[in-house]
């Protein structure tokens, strides 16, 4: 009986890592007719018990005094951060991971990467979906799905990017970063430790307006735990935080598992965020009946699932939910990589804030119009660097599903096998010395702006490098690019230029640290960055930073 009980048990990991190394195999001796260099890993780095509890694997591992291959090195997401382009220095511009799950060809091949994404209206290449189920928790959105249900859904949601939208995060922006600012000001020498959690306000504030027609005045951290009860916004912050576990249990198993320390919550800010969107899509429907007017996201989806019958009701808040976490953490992120180093580069700022003196002039008695946004190119500057570097997102993943399809990597033609990734390694392509020069991993906001010859004032002549298609692509490109592009650009630009036109940032000192101590906590705190839903900051807390009045 012991014998048969000790089997039984032994059966189910037996089974699973038999299955394990055959699909391991399988895998790897696909990889090998792509001729490219492969590197094996005997986990799949996207399987989501593996995301959770790599974080505390791996520190073992590493400490192993003998080397353990790749498995360190690349077998947790995030590893395209840590590297940027050196992997791709040692093994050329593509090479193959092969796991028991997928193999995933990683490439920073400006060529590839433009061919792939014009290939993609035709359904060559496409976004692989089991990737993004973490996204799905609360209903079919566009940035989960494919084919014809994507045109339907992008159907319903592009008209309502436009100019006239854009204005208003411009005017929101302005509003939210002034009281933003007031409540920094106030920290006074002690500086900012909430900066992350005000960052990810300030940006839901202004979606929020923008898109769904809500108008919410900032709010400190301080505040929001006074009122005690669970808001939208926290809510949201902590499913964002908890996707993958949300993910791995599903919720109506975190229901049920209520009672365990931490997943209470979880469930409660789960059935709070799916009520504040029932209720909004409700509200939505009644205020829209009969309109035919131009609205925000919000009045396009509702309009678009009750009037044009071409979403049910779930994807509406399938898609409220993908705007809510798409439109503001990404944009949340770059303003705390940004301001991070920015209060390590004071001689950027003084440069940013030429031309914001120009620019924007000294009125304060109105704020700058709209009109300014296009002649800010220093401020756009600093975002796009940052971005370089910092991107939010990490890579962009497309793949064959079905069939397999020709590609060519440099003078090879290579057959890439059906149900293959191909990813575009952002991190690498944005930092290759062959695309950005030998000074490619410095943070450098000016290697962006070209200035025209002749005589004029030279705010006047400056302007954005454009890079050659396919090198810098943060936003994606092409039909599955950001819809978003503008209004995240905006919404910077006019941040920005309320926190920096009088104001300055610096690393709060502590006692006996003198500047470049205090810069050396602020670079330690960018290096600790890492990847949760995005690639975020994990401590920024660590490096306090304080805002004062330009002299
Ligand atoms: C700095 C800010 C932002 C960055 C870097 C960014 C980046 C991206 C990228 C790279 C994609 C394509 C992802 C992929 O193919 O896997 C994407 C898609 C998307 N973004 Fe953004 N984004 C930003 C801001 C925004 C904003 C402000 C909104 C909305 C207001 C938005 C809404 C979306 C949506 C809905 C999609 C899915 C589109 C589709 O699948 O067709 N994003 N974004």
């Amino acid at each position: 009986m012991t014998t048969f009980l000790l089997l039984t048990i032994l059966l189910f990991p037996t089974l699973f890592i038999l299955s394990t190394l055959i699909s391991l195999l399988r895998n790897y001796l696909t990889a090998r007719t792509l001729h490219l260099p492969i590197i094996v890993l005997p986990i799949s780095p996207e399987n989501p018990l593996w995301m959770l509890t790599s974080p505390y694997i791996l520190p073992f591992f590493r400490a192993l005094p003998f080397s353990n291959g790749h498995f360190t090195r690349f077998c947790y997401t995030g590893w395209e951060f840590v590297e940027k382009s050196r992997a791709h220095l040692e093994f050329g511009d593509a090479f193959v991971l092969a796991t028991p799950g997928r193999n995933w060809i990683y490439t920073c091949d400006a060529g590839v990467i433009r061919e792939v994404i014009r290939r993609e209206r035709g359904g060559e290449f496409a976004r692989p979906l089991e990737m993004l189920s973490v996204l799905e928790t609360f209903g079919a959105n566009i940035a989960t799905v494919n084919g014809a249900d994507w045109q339907r859904m992008r159907k319903c949601t592009a008209a309502s990017f436009n100019e006239q939208n854009n204005l208003l995060v411009w005017t929101e922006s302005l509003r939210q970063g002034n009281q933003m600012l007031q409540y920094w000001l106030s920290a006074g020498a002690e500086g900012v430790k909430t900066m992350a959690y005000d960052t990810r306000t300030l940006t839901l504030d202004i979606l929020a307006h923008a898109g769904f027609g809500k108008s919410f005045d900032f709010q400190s951290r301080r505040d929001r735990m006074k009122s005690g009860a669970l808001s939208y916004r926290d809510a949201l912050a902590l499913i964002l935080e908890n996707a993958i576990l949300i993910l791995a249990l599903g919720p109506p198993v975190l229901k049920k598992l209520a009672w365990v320390p931490g997943l209470g919550i979880l469930s409660e800010a789960v059935d709070k965020f799916k009520r504040c969107m029932t209720d909004i899509f409700d509200e939505t429907t009644e205020k829209t009946r009969g309109q035919r007017t131009q609205g925000n996201f919000l009045t396009s989806l509702v309009r678009g699932a009750v009037e044009d019958k071409l979403l049910t009701p779930e994807e509406v808040i399938g898609n409220i939910f993908i705007f809510s976490f798409a439109g503001h953490d990404t944009t949340s992120h770059t303003f705390e990589f940004s301001f991070m180093l920015l209060a390590m580069h004071p001689k950027v700022q003084d440069w940013m804030a030429e031309e914001l003196n120009y620019v924007v002039k000294g009125d304060r008695v109105q704020e700058p119009g709209y009109d300014v946004f296009p002649k800010l190119v220093r401020v756009m500057a600093v975002m796009l660097e940052t971005l370089r570097l910092y991107d939010p997102l990490i890579s962009v993943v497309k793949g064959t599903e079905g069939r397999a399809a020709k590609l060519k990597f440099g003078e090879q033609d290579i057959m890439v096998p059906p149900k293959t990734r191909v990813i575009f390694n952002i991190n690498a392509l944005h930092s290759h010395p062959q695309y950005w020069g030998d000074d490619a991993l410095e943070w450098k906001p000016s290697r962006w702006i070209q200035t025209a010859t002749g005589d004029g004032p030279v705010h006047d002549r400056e302007s954005i490098t454009i890079p050659t298609t396919g090198l810098f692509v943060p936003w994606s490109e092409g039909m599955r690019g950001c819809p978003g592009k503008k209004f995240s650009q905006v919404e910077y630009v006019a941040v920005m230029v309320i926190l920096f036109r009088e104001y300055c940032v610096a690393p709060v000192k502590r006692q006996g640290e003198d500047d470049i101590a205090a810069k050396a906590r602020a670079q330690s705190a960018l290096k600790d960055t890492g990847m949760r839903l995005l690639l975020q900051m994990l401590h920024p807390e660590k490096c306090p930073l304080k805002w004062e009045r330009r002299v």
